[in-house]
């Protein structure tokens, strides 16, 4: 075979390559013209090379981020470098249908982009090859295993009975607040809130009831709390709040607020009819708290006390708080 013979058949398996593989081709001209669209680009876009050769690139396709991705082009005409689009960047440049079955849940083709500058034979850029990989398997694998992890760290941080935060993710937002005071002051409240009796509810009418009467309160204090509050289920019938930005008083008229409305509301179980209340302590940060246990342990006394009062009341810790709770 002749030198000739070789080199055409070299030129024609190329020409073959270029249309059939499964990557995205294109070369535009200087003025964004196109000049190549393999087959690849045919089947997602529905356009055929010779349809489409010669025309700008931009006004066939008004979808493109026009400005974005000139700029992008302009770089590697001047530069003479290589650029790169992840998906992770921008989903995909080329609004293509994903219609592959396993990961049928991606409505678009996610896609890597490679531009890649061309050189005449005087080595002046003149044209640009536009390089479309489909990474919808990788894209949609990596989103999976994100949001899996989202959900898999949410679960570890929350109780499973009452969705509240756990109890170690919520002392968690105590030490962050407790840390916050100690580097800039400030203000912040604890409160501790104990169900009264619950030992009786549980004697009375079971633990399933029990459960329901736990959801309940949770479900209400949840609806109490502002975004930056942090409440979590301390113990079995006590939760904790951490209240930022908010005085022993403002905390006090919070805590009257839930506690009235747990003591106005009515459980139903099966055919009971359960009403519960609540005992709350408080305790504002300040220079008497040397540490965020310390700082559980003044609310603590303050729920003792109020509970020592009769229960369903709140106190608030207060230096005599801690005498009372001393002489006992
Ligand atoms: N149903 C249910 N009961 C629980 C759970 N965790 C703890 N308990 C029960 O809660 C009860 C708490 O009782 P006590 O600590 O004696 O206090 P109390 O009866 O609420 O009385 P006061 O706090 O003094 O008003 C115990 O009987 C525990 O078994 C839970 O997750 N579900």
């Amino acid at each position: 075979m002749s030198n000739d013979q070789s080199a055409m058949n070299e030129l024609h398996w190329l020409i073959d390559m270029v249309q059939t593989i499964e990557v995205g081709l294109v070369v535009l001209d200087r003025h964004y013209n196109i000049q190549l669209w393999n087959g690849f680009m045919e089947n997602h876009s529905g356009v055929s090379p010779n349809s489409i050769k010669g025309q700008n690139l931009f006004t066939r396709f008004p979808d493109l981020p026009a400005t974005w991705l000139k700029q992008k082009m302009e770089s590697v005409f001047m530069l003479k470098n290589r650029a790169f689009i992840s998906w992770e960047q921008r989903p995909y440049v080329f609004q293509f249908k994903n219609y592959r079955p396993i990961t049928g849940r991606a409505d678009y083709m996610y896609q890597n982009v490679t531009l890649l500058p061309l050189a005449s034979l005087t080595g002046q850029v003149t044209h640009i090859s536009v390089i479309i990989y489909d990474v919808t398997d990788i894209a949609i694998n990596k989103l999976q295993l994100k949001a899996a992890n989202e959900q898999l760290e949410r679960l570890s941080q929350t109780d499973g009975l009452t969705q509240l935060h756990n109890r170690r993710h919520w002392q968690e937002c105590l030490d962050h607040e407790y840390d916050m005071y100690t580097r800039y002051s400030g203000m912040a409240s604890l409160v501790m809130i104990d169900i009264d009796n619950f030992k009786h509810i549980n004697d009375s009418y079971g633990h399933l009831a029990g459960d329901k009467v736990i959801q309940h309160i949770a479900h209400l204090l949840s609806q109490s709390l502002r975004e930056t509050d942090c409440a979590g289920r301390y113990g079995g019938e006590e939760f904790a709040v951490v209240l930022p930005k908010t005085s022993g008083a403002d905390a006090m008229n919070f805590t009257e607020r839930l506690r009235e409305k747990i003591a106005a509301s009515v459980i139903v179980y099966e055919s009971l009819k359960i009403s519960v209340t609540v005992s709350l302590g408080v305790c504002e940060i300040g220079s008497h708290i040397t540490s965020s246990s310390s700082w559980i342990s003044c609310s603590d006394k303050a729920l003792y006390e109020a509970k020592q009062k009769g229960r369903n009341c709140s106190v608030l810790h207060t230096s005599t708080t801690a005498k009372k709770i001393s002489q006992t």
